[in-house]
């Protein structure tokens, strides 16, 4: 299928929200990773999005080029060209971004679709992350409410985030945090600056113990239900039930149960990196060190073609991956419910 037009995403997103599933979200780097990940979707009949980080990004235009919007674009096009084969459709997405990455990533890029927009061709990607969970709640809205303006003239969805994510990527590892879990104060501030889609279309990262990488249970505690209790404020005050579109950061390592209340509360996406990760690299090492004599060079003796052929590997690690990504869409319920 072609790459989700912004109608399709948009219809996509409101059968999950009103059909009470969600979309996978997964992380990708390579088009070998990409690959993984459209084959995932199809093998399971589910539409999905995939996603590229800053880091991402910049490994994608060449690990010594590194740069964001070069990597983004490539991406892009690529990715519109081969998803067309998957009978699936795909929203394409940039994950993460910091205040200090804006001008370097999410801006160029909203400029980027706003041109292609206005020269009637359909945005590079379908959605955009902006995260301020660094900064003060304020300034996040601030700026996210300027970049939901630019989202709007570009055709394209924000992603914002309120509370923040633990891990490595915001800087709390290894504690429970009270700026883990995003309260109804900080979700009514929203709305009260954003909207509720009158100003343009918004998915919301509200936290509730979130954490990016997988670690031993007990180490954080995730509380989903920090997400009806904000739900209902906002929507207590608005008459609307379930006002905000939710993101689920760090799905690797969750339960079922966590998964599903999640998705109870209004989630339609929910982002998975760890966990494809795993499952794309261990088929690697498993060929590595089955074929380990092959891989070697010894007295100027190239071991077997066969076994250090990146395709021999590659292939293995696509499915591996592949596995894993439709796991996800059967536990978020976007498997068999594929749009058309
Ligand atoms: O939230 C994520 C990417 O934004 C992914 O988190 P995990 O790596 O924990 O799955
Ligand atoms: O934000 C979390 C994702 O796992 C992306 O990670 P990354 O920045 O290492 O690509
Ligand atoms: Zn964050
Ligand atoms: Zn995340």
């Amino acid at each position: 299928m072609p790459i989700a037009t912004p109608e399709v995403f948009a219809e996509m997103l409101g059968r999950a929200k009103s059909q009470g599933f969600a979309y996978p979200a997964i992380n990708v780097t390579s088009s070998q990773t990409l690959h993984a990940a459209l084959r995932g979707f199809a093998e399971a009949e589910s539409d999905g999005i995939v996603q590229v980080s800053t880091g991402g990004a910049e490994f994608l235009s060449g690990a010594t080029v590194k740069d964001m919007v070069t990597g983004s674009v490539a991406f892009a096009e690529y990715a519109r060209i081969v998803a067309d084969k998957y009978p699936v459709n795909i929203a394409l997405h940039t994950d993460h971004c910091p205040k200090n990455k804006l001008d370097g990533f999410v801006r160029p890029l909203l400029e980027i679709s706003k041109e292609r927009v206005a020269a009637g061709k359909e945005p590079l990607f379908q959605s955009h992350m902006w995260d301020g969970s660094a900064v003060e709640l304020e300034e996040n809205l601030q700026i996210a409410e300027e970049l939901l303006a630019a989202s709007k003239a570009a055709r394209t969805i924000l992603e914002i985030e309120v509370g923040v994510v633990g891990g490595e990527e915001d800087g709390i590892v290894g504690e429970i945090n009270e700026k883990l879990y995003t309260t109804p104060g900080d979700g009514l501030r929203t709305a009260e600056v954003l909207g509720l889609g009158d100003k343009g279309y918004y998915m919301a990262a509200l936290t509730f113990g979130n954490v990016h990488g997988v670690y031993k249970p007990g180490h954080v505690k995730l509380r989903p239900e920090v997400l009806k209790e904000i739900q209902d404020a906002v929507g207590a005050k608005y008459g609307k039930e379930k006002p905000f579109d939710l993101v689920f950061h760090g799905g690797s390592g969750s339960t079922l149960e966590e998964i599903h209340e999640a998705i109870e509360y209004g989630v339609v996406k929910m982002n998975i990196d760890t966990d494809t990760q795993y499952a794309y690299t261990r088929p690697i090492v498993d060929h590595v060190m089955k074929n380990y004599d092959g891989v070697l060079k010894i007295d100027g003796e190239v071991g077997n073609k066969k076994v250090y052929d990146p395709r021999s590997y590659g292939k293995a690690a696509e499915a591996g991956m592949a596995a894993r990504v439709a796991e996800a869409a059967q536990q978020l319920k976007s498997a068999g419910n594929k749009m058309r």
